[in-house]
């Protein structure tokens, strides 16, 4: 498999806080992979430096080889990354269908009118709200909010998906149908990043995770490895300590 994604060396520092110290991974297309560690280690920072949010203070960020870590959020995800936040971001006066034909517009590969109206209704029955286009946001549910915050993100065939905590705040039921729908993500070939404190969907959807602890990678590895290693148990214990 090809590298989808290197990150070398990255650093992020906020004023005397160094929050990411000289973070290293490769990804391959089409890898789904979880990004653990413990409250403040750095991992909604390091996704952050992916997708451009944040600029990093040293260290690169390639894609397919080349350097991104100098270019605007924007033109990032024009290269194809594409991400979700922590809490929805949608335009809450808009219909559903028009929150995905505004990504569209200003998307990888712009498109509109008709295309971009095929597209919405394509994506939105992927993630399970076929018909809801005509739905305003702020009449959704939260989870229906979450099917189209990941809608708005996979509608211009993203590369790489960033997946910020998407899973928080689901109730059990909520959270099976949550874990289905990026299984079937998964099956489209798109390559995932997912920041996840649910280690149960952690399991289940990643063959592999990356941990983080004080700004740095502490494990990188098959999953049930990983979350066995003594340093990564550690890392946690400590967080509880200090919870
Ligand atoms: N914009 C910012 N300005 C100053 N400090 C920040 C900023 N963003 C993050 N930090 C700090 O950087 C460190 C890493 O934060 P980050 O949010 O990346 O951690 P995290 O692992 O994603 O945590 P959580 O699991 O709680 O979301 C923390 O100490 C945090 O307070």
């Amino acid at each position: 498999m090809s590298v989808l994604l290197e990150v070398k060396n990255l650093k992020k520092q906020f004023g005397g806080l160094v929050a990411v110290n000289g973070v290293d991974m490769r990804i391959a297309e089409g890898e789904v992979i979880g990004l653990l560690g413990p409250n403040g280690s750095g991992k909604t920072t390091v996704m952050n430096l992916i997708s451009g949010a944040l600029t990093a203070t040293s260290g690169e960020v390639l894609l397919r080889g080349r350097p991104v870590q100098a270019m605007a959020a924007h033109l990032r995800a024009r290269e194809g990354i594409s991400r979700t936040f922590q809490l929805v971001r949608l335009a809450p006066s808009l219909s559903a269908g028009d929150n995905i034909i505004l990504t569209l517009a200003f998307g990888r590969k712009p498109i509109w009118g008709r295309a971009a109206r095929e597209r919405a209704e394509q994506v939105l029955a992927s993630v399970g709200l076929a018909g809801q286009g005509g739905a305003t946001v702020q009449s959704l549910n939260y989870i229906d909010q979450k099917r189209l915050e990941l809608a708005r993100a996979i509608a211009p065939f993203p590369d790489l998906l960033l997946l910020d905590e998407w899973l928080a705040g689901l109730n059990p039921t909520e959270l099976r149908t949550g874990i289905e729908l990026i299984r079937s993500l998964e099956r489209t070939g798109v390559t995932i990043l997912l920041v996840e404190h649910i280690m149960e969907a952690v399991r289940e959807l990643c063959p592999r995770a990356i941990v983080m602890s004080a700004g740095a990678v502490i494990a990188d590895g098959p999953t049930a490895e990983v979350l066995a290693d003594p340093q990564v148990v550690a890392a946690y214990l400590g967080d509880f300590e200090h919870a």
